[in-house]
């Protein structure tokens, strides 16, 4: 039983034993860790989320405010916090998670296809949507939503797994302002974003279509986000692909429906996800009730692919 008057949420720097790295974010990276403060390998594995090395001064305060946000975060579609590592009892330096041993979406749908469902695809899709709506309610924005920040912690379970961009919306405005574009995700930006760099709720929804597609399309890389609007647009590089990609948006070319495996009805809620005006777009709240009824239809039977 823990000893008494110990934190648990401190973690000792010297018990931390690194096994191996499990992801890199933008300005984070985070490894597979043994909390082992008996030393016989009878502690308990962590997800360890630190700076890289290059950017560590001006990212410190990223990743406190990421703490500060997980910490206060309680969802079953969100990553548990667990506590912090402290550097010589300075500010928190490394954040420690529940360790989610089946990795992301991106590593799981493609080993997994074919005991994965449609059903279960659609379930996956339910549970990002809740988590969603319970970080909006808390007035965050994602801004990163994509297959490869959904951890999945069992065939059934699925978990928003990294809160490295999100940003408090400052009540009044209602969106944040894009900073550093250089690191963002364009292909799951919604235009907003893109030509104004303003992030709303509703921008988050914009995403959550095109991870919608990711997992659908069981993050086959060949036909991932990225492929296709590069098909479109042309191979570009740098401000160009931006400006090609606006331009392709308000033309009103979007992916296209996924040719196996995705019915009409379900390409249609992915559609009302990349609706041009942010005011137009449907909610986290409102896309439930439409997963709720294609989950009652018989033609999404347990039929994997
Ligand atoms: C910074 C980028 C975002 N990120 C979050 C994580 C993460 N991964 C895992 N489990 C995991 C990951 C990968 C694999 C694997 O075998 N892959 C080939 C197996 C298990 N548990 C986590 N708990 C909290 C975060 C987190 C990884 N990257």
């Amino acid at each position: 039983q823990p000893t008494p008057d110990v934190d648990p949420t401190l973690f000792e720097k010297r018990f931390l034993k690194k096994i191996r790295e499990l992801g890199e974010g933008h300005f984070g990276k985070v490894e597979l860790c043994r909390y082992d403060p008996r030393g016989d390998k009878t502690g308990e594995l962590v997800a360890v989320k630190s700076l890289k090395s290059e950017n560590r001064e001006e990212q410190s305060n990223n990743l406190s405010r990421e703490i500060d946000i997980l910490k206060a975060l309680y969802h079953e579609n969100i990553v548990k916090y667990k506590g912090i590592c402290q550097e010589e009892g300075c500010q928190a330096n490394k954040l420690i998670m529940e360790y989610l041993p089946l990795g992301s979406l991106k590593d799981y749908l493609p080993r997994n296809k074919n005991k994965t469902s449609l059903k279960t695809l659609l379930s996956y899709s339910v549970q990002i949507c809740e988590g969603m709506d319970y970080l909006g309610s808390r007035n965050y924005i994602h801004r990163d939503l994509a297959a490869r920040n959904v951890l999945v912690e069992s065939e059934r379970t699925v978990k928003i797994g990294d809160f490295g961009l999100t940003k408090s919306i400052k009540d009044n405005e209602g969106y944040y302002t894009v900073k550093d574009e250089n690191e963002s995700p364009v292909f799951w930006y919604a235009p907003e974003c893109l030509t104004h760099c303003k992030f709303y709720l509703a921008s988050d929804v914009w995403s959550f279509g095109v991870t919608m597609y990711e997992l659908i399309t069981y993050c086959d890389t060949s036909k991932s986000p990225m492929q296709l609007f590069h098909g479109m647009i042309g191979r570009s590089q740098g401000q160009m692909t931006i400006i090609r990609l606006v331009k392709a948006l308000a033309e009103g070319k979007r992916l296209p429906r996924p040719l196996e495996g995705c019915p009409e009805p379900v390409y249609e809620l992915m559609r009302k996800c990349w609706e041009n005006a942010p005011e137009n777009r449907i909610s986290f709240k409102n896309l439930l009730p439409h997963f709720e009824i294609l989950l009652l239809d018989e033609q999404f039977l347990d039929i994997a692919f």
